[in-house]
């Protein structure tokens, strides 16, 4: 018997009985409806469910203390200096939000040609992780690899006449890995996508017997527009020359997505990401289903904005459009997502039940 679409074929073709009850009736056996007809009858039906457990919450990191700081292409997002961050992991520890990520506003004196800031044991996000896992041990904290928080121009990687140099970035990234690691970070996460890197980042870190510490591939990162606000926050818009085309896949591709995340998967990757999230959700369902690895999409700053600017302007129900563009996520195959929106969809879905 062909089954198409849950119903035997030859089932459509039953006779149909002589007219109906009700006047005007058409003659449907079938009636789709029928199971949407109340919430109770929604929910037993319901395919996919947002969880806390599928959010990892971005956090923006500024020096000093006792400040928060507006990104202004990102209402509702502050960036935060340590002691503010700890009091938002205590917040993600209430809301069961499993995990943190942390990005670092680096002071502009610190940037140089090299980066060199991101290998300091005591910088920033360092300071930050040690912080929070002081008090709160059991919350996990990712941690970004690549260098353009501390570059002076903004890019994720050296600068050779105008190039970006692959492997000897890679062996600056293994440097940044591991004193994040060593801060006490549970997921080391590289986003610069230089070839090699994660094999080398997982070769590091065996090495410094970090046996433990996970690696969590942006696999496949597409250059987009949509990181605008997020280099707003950082403080990378201003400074960066050019755009990240010659390391960043282009948008066009999905194939290419596989084979990246394949590479990532064969390097030691415990679990790979796509980004941006919503444009690419295409891209997760294919990476899901091809290798059945831990899968996540990074709704990325851009997106934020857009829900939060229509929002804010009342052109959309900017509470419903988070959690249905969430839920999306989980639909397109997702174990997670990445999201500015995390405290605020923790906060909703707690208050269901
Ligand atoms: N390599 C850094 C990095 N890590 C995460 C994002 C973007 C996140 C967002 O937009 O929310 C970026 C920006 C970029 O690649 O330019
Ligand atoms: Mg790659």
């Amino acid at each position: 018997m062909a089954i198409k679409y849950g119903r035997p074929i030859e089932l459509r073709e039953v006779a149909r009985r002589e007219g109906t009850a009700v006047p005007h009736a058409l003659d449907l056996t079938v009636r789709p409806r029928r199971n949407r007809k109340a919430e109770w009858a929604r929910r037993m039906v319901r395919e996919n469910v947002l969880t806390t457990d599928d959010l990892i919450w971005p956090l923006f990191l500024i020096d000093g203390t006792n400040k928060r700081e507006q990104v202004a292409s990102m209402p509702g997002i502050d960036r935060l200096s340590v002691d503010q961050a700890v009091r938002e992991a205590e917040r993600a520890m209430k809301l069961t939000i499993p995990c943190l990520a942390l990005f670092p506003y680096t002071d502009p004196s610190l940037r140089d040609e090299e980066g060199s800031e991101a290998t300091n044991p005591n910088n920033l996000v360092c300071q930050a992780v040690r912080a929070i896992k002081k008090e709160f041990p059991e919350i996990g904290i990712l941690c970004d690899v690549a260098l353009d928080p501390f570059t002076s121009h903004g890019h994720d990687g050296l600068i050779s006449d105008g190039k970006i140099l692959n492997d000897e970035t890679v062996a600056v990234l293994v440097r940044q890995a591991l004193v994040q690691a060593e801060a006490g970070c549970d997921i080391i996460a590289p986003s610069d996508m230089m070839d090699g890197r994660v094999a080398a980042i997982r070769e590091g870190l065996d090495r410094a017997g970090l046996l433990d510490v996970q690696i969590m591939a942006y696999a496949a990162k597409y250059a987009s527009a949509f990181y605008g606000p997020f280099r707003d926050a950082i403080g990378s818009a201003k400074t960066l020359t050019g755009d990240k085309r010659t390391y960043q896949m282009d948008s066009a591709n999905t194939d290419e997505a596989l084979r990246e995340v394949e590479l990532d998967i064969a390097e030691g990757a415990d679990m790979v990401m796509v980004k941006p999230g919503m444009p690419y959700l295409d891209v997760v369902r294919r990476v899901k289903d091809t290798f059945a690895m831990p899968t996540f999409a990074y709704q990325v700053s851009g997106e934020y904005a857009m829900i939060a600017a229509a929002a804010n302007n009342g052109w959309l129900d900017g509470e419903r459009a988070m959690m249905e563009s969430l839920l999306a996520f989980k639909r397109a195959g997702a174990d997670g997502v990445l999201s500015y929106f995390a405290p605020k969809a923790a906060e909703k879905l707690r208050s269901q039940g």
